[in-house]
């Protein structure tokens, strides 16, 4: 088991290159399910749930490369649509599997993706507006078995917002008989760029990036290259890892209007923030850090992706910040953690109310789940002495060469075998 080792101190400057969207590509992978025919997709980020995926592919029959962050894929041959529990256990998002292959083949059988630490994290919505569109589906033995003709498009009315759902049913509507319609759709960026993709390869969706999506059926999907948005939540993970050290750090291939709200709250905080087309600079030198109140709400309000970022930003600041996670139940993993660091966090309800602590101090601290991981190592950046942190495949699961790319910017940190 890999560790890091993280001695705080160093101001963070200069430049650092953001990867391809995790939550976009991963999607796009599946996506690729649905066409018969060979396609590229570039920016992809050398991830561990990357390579899970790649792996569930090839699995499938697909025939998959992936260097030099561009994947290859051809479905063309794809003859099984098992995925095992062994490989979906680690990764939230293999549940996107289930829509494509049963959309394209009528039948899939997808373990229930394994539990995870920030919530429950049911998987209903999926299989409801499945079933709507005329899916039978059992859910036994813990596996998801799902058979269907061709399916038919509907009218699916989201009870909540959901990501992955919004992704999994606009998927399988795309080579359904007729017009599907989802309301009360997620808005995310990544939901926008899983619908250019497909559009790219044929499909007829509208209105992604609104809470209603029209996808017209068609009969097939031809080939087609894309490039995955950049990361918007490991650029604004740099951003505050910038601010929390009094540094200046400029973040290169992003994309700063998806970051809106978060930038936003960055200024409040005290940052001098800076944008162009495709990068986004902070500069806190000589500025004082104030704590910020946020909120996490589906996009475009704030991301509970950067919720425990915000809550290392709020404990280093001045004043007292509250962060409310409204999205998961149980996101709040790290603040047991950042307490063994000396931070003063008390939780009340789904709101820690972080007040400024004088000084971190190193610790052994153990990573919970991807982005408690990264507050983690924003915490022992800024820390006194030399913080463990334990479990860092969580970080992997998000964060390509995230060690290499903070050493890039004057961080002393160290990935090591743990004794
Ligand atoms: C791979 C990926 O893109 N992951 C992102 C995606 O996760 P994911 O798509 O899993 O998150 P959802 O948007 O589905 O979850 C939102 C809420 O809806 C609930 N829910 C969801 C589906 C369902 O069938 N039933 C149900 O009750 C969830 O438990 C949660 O409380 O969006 C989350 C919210 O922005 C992000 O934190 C994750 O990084
Ligand atoms: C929760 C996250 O990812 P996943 O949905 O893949 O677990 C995340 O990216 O912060």
């Amino acid at each position: 088991m890999q560790q890091f080792l993280v001695t705080g101190g160093q101001v963070l400057a200069g430049d650092v290159l953001i990867s391809g969207a995790k939550n976009a590509a991963l999607p796009i992978l599946f996506a690729s399910l649905l066409s018969e025919k060979p396609t590229t997709i570039s920016n992809v980020p050398k991830l561990k749930d990357i390579e899970t995926s790649v792996k569930l592919l090839q699995l499938f029959g697909a025939e998959v490369s992936f260097a030099d962050n561009v994947v290859q894929v051809d479905a063309g041959k794809v003859s099984n649509q098992f995925a095992p529990y062994e490989l979906v256990k680690t990764m939230r998002a293999s549940i996107l599997a289930l829509g494509p292959l049963l959309s394209r083949f009528g039948q899939a059988e997808v373990s229930l993706p394994g539990g995870c630490a920030i919530g429950a994290r049911p998987v209903n919505l999926h299989i409801d507006g499945l079933r709507k569109m005329g899916a039978n589906i059992v859910v036994e033995n813990g596996y998801i078995k799902a058979t269907a003709g061709r399916l038919k498009g509907a009218h699916i009315i989201m009870d909540m917002i959901s990501v992955t759902g919004t992704e999994n049913l606009m998927m399988a509507a795309v080579l359904a008989d007729g017009t599907t319609i989802i309301d009360n759709a997620a808005r995310e960026p990544e939901v926008v760029d899983l619908a250019v993709y497909l559009n790219t390869m044929g499909a007829k969706i509208t209105g992604a990036g609104t809470d209603s999506i029209v996808i017209e059926g068609v009969k097939a999907l031809h080939g087609g290259a894309h490039k995955v948005l950049p990361d918007r939540i490991e650029t604004g993970t740099f951003l505050v890892a910038a601010v929390v050290s009094g540094g200046d750090v400029t973040c290169r291939n992003a994309d700063p209007a998806e970051l809106e709200v978060v930038l936003n709250k960055l200024r409040e905080a005290g940052a001098d923030i800076t944008v162009g087309v495709d990068w986004v600079r902070a500069d806190m030198r000589g500025r004082s850090l104030k704590a910020v109140n946020v909120k996490t709400v589906p996009h475009p309000g704030f991301p509970t992706d950067m919720q425990a970022q915000f809550t290392v930003l709020n404990v280093v600041a001045e004043g007292v910040g509250m962060v409310t996670e409204t999205i998961f139940e149980n996101r709040f993993m790290h603040v047991p953690e950042l307490q063994r660091m000396g931070a003063k966090i008390s939780l009340e309800g789904n709101t820690a109310v972080c007040q400024h602590t004088e000084k971190l101090m190193a610790a052994q601290v153990m990573a919970t789940d991807l982005r408690a991981s990264a507050s983690l190592v924003i915490a022992g950046l800024v820390a006194h002495g030399t913080t463990v942190v334990d479990r860092i495949y969580h970080i992997d699961r998000g964060y390509e060469h995230i060690e290499d790319k903070l050493k890039g910017l004057g961080a002393n940190i160290q990935r090591v075998n743990a004794a």
